[in-house]
């Protein structure tokens, strides 16, 4: 039974994570290296909770906790499970893992919320590599309820089935892969996107603006109701079989980073983070789009599951 967890990394993703953990009922520790990352994520956490009301998430049971802390062992000591969440470099998850193994039972969970790396790969940095497990949540990760959870090829079944139930515990939708594969498949499936979406704006096909138009009220819009799979029975596989029989072999399918992508981060344009990325910020602009995308989310969400 998973009552308490330590969060490693308080960045984009923890604060979200640790408000919709205690929101089920758990008592969560949340450690960042950076003290100014863990006083920021306590206005987050506090964001995340508004929006879980929102959402009409009720607190479980009487509701679990959030306490933060400068001090990993203080965080990691008596957890039942370790949620993993810094930066998307192997080596610094597995200076994490070096670090805490020692601070840990040999067989205290250790799940991962990296993007795409193979838990196969970050089992090499790890004893017991039988207890670690990817757990892909997705950003903002309080108000999406689908979470991936990868075994790498030495997972333990019995830790893949413990965060499976956890997940579910927690009124949230585990999707278990059958094989650990790089960006496992919300991402592989986002990426191939993105990679078509920058490429027609960098060929000068469309514009920003009007390709974000085009797939949020296109595919963006069906897809929330109708899965891709599903999709296929819809227009009829023999649409997809004609239009995909001369349309594959036009799309685009670089193997490197796009150029566009390599001048924004050489201009240190890297979105909302830094206050211009593809389009520019300016910190009213951040503190209106947050809450109004949430709102939406939150809307949507609720007529998606009937509540509405
Ligand atoms: N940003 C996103 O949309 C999503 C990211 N992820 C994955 O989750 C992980 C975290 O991503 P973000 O939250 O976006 O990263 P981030 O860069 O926003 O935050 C990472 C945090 O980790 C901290 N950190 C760095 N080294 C550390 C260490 N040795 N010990 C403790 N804390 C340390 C940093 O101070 C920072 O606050 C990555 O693996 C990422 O690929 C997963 C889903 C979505
Ligand atoms: C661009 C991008 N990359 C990775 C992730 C998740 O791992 C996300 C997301 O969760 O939205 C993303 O947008």
């Amino acid at each position: 039974m998973i009552q308490r967890v330590a969060i490693i990394g308080l960045g984009t993703m923890g604060p979200g994570m640790a408000a919709r953990l205690a929101r089920g009922g758990i008592d969560v520790v949340a450690y960042d290296i950076a003290p100014a990352a863990i006083e920021r994520a306590r206005t987050m956490l506090a964001a995340a909770d508004g929006v879980l009301d929102n959402l009409g998430i009720e607190a479980k049971g009487t509701g679990g906790s959030v306490r933060f802390t400068s001090e990993l062992e203080e965080a990691v000591l008596g957890a039942d499970l370790i949620i993993e969440n810094v930066p998307e470099n192997e080596e610094i998850k597995a200076g994490v893992y070096r670090k805490i193994e020692g601070m840990i039972s040999a067989d205290t969970i250790v799940a991962s919320d990296t993007s795409g790396i193979p838990i196969t790969r970050l089992q090499a940095h790890i004893s017991n590599p039988g207890r670690m497990v990817g757990m892909h949540w997705s950003n903002p990760p309080h108000i999406i309820p689908m979470i991936e959870v990868i075994g790498g090829e030495q997972t333990a079944p019995e830790t893949v089935a413990t965060i499976r139930d956890f997940i579910r515990s927690l009124g949230l939708l585990p999707v278990l892969l059958k094989k650990d594969v790089p960006g496992f498949v919300e991402n592989r499936v986002l990426y191939a996107l993105l990679r078509e979406v920058v490429d027609l704006v960098e060929r000068g096909v469309i514009e920003p603006e009007d390709i974000d138009t085009c797939v949020s009220w296109g595919i963006g819009y069906k897809l929330a109701v109708i899965g891709p799979m599903a999709l296929l029975d819809m227009a009829g596989m023999d649409i997809y079989h004609s239009v995909s029989s001369f349309l594959n072999e036009d799309l685009c399918d670089r193997k490197d980073v796009a150029p566009l992508v390599t001048k924004q981060m050489a201009d240190g344009k890297l979105g909302i983070k830094s206050g211009e990325g593809v389009y520019s910020y300016t910190p009213e602009k951040i503190a209106q789009l947050q809450p109004e995308r949430a709102k939406k989310l939150v809307a949507i969400r609720r007529i998606l599951e009937g509540r509405e």
